[in-house]
């Protein structure tokens, strides 16, 4: 539909159920997805959109300081990573992120900059903005 990249606006919450079948429509053959995007402009909100269109019944939240959670989405799982408090590369390591990575499930990763150098070969890449009126932008890109 968008080709390996695409640019998307919006501005109401309503708008995100079609912008998360948009972007599940592009990338839900890749399983690990990052989303870049300073506090407060909409990544734990989108995953939200995201995990709904999946068929995922259980709560989803920011998972701060577990650093990851888990949500049965079917025949699926999909692991939400928050590494905003995370100290170094070593501790997600530790946490075994390389094997969530490479497990087949979704893997949706807010505060990707963090954890560099562990990405793997191939992701969607969506950096997320929100203007001061609201508005937000989303560039998406598959690598
Ligand atoms: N598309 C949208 N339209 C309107 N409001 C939105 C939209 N996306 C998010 N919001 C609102 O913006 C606020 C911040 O969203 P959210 O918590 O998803 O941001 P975040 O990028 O995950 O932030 P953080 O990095 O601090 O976790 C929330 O109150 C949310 O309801």
């Amino acid at each position: 539909m968008f080709g390996e990249s695409a640019v998307m606006r919006f501005n109401e919450l309503e708008e995100l159920e079609t912008v998360s079948a948009d972007l599940l429509h592009m990338g839900k053959d890749i399983p690990v997805w990052l989303f870049e995007g300073h506090m407060g402009a909409g990544k734990t909100t989108l995953i939200k959109a995201l995990c709904k269109q999946l068929g995922v019944r259980s709560h989803v939240q920011s998972p701060t300081f577990s650093l990851v959670n888990e949500y049965d989405a079917g025949d699926k799982l999909v692991y939400h990573f928050d590494f905003y408090r995370i100290k170094d590369e070593t501790e997600a390591l530790d946490m075994g992120v390389e094997e969530y990575f490479d497990s087949g499930h979704f893997c949706f990763v807010e505060w990707p900059g963090k954890i560099e150098f562990l990405w793997p070969l191939n992701y969607l890449l969506i950096h997320l903005e929100a203007d001061e009126n609201g508005m937000r932008m989303l560039a998406v890109k598959r690598v």
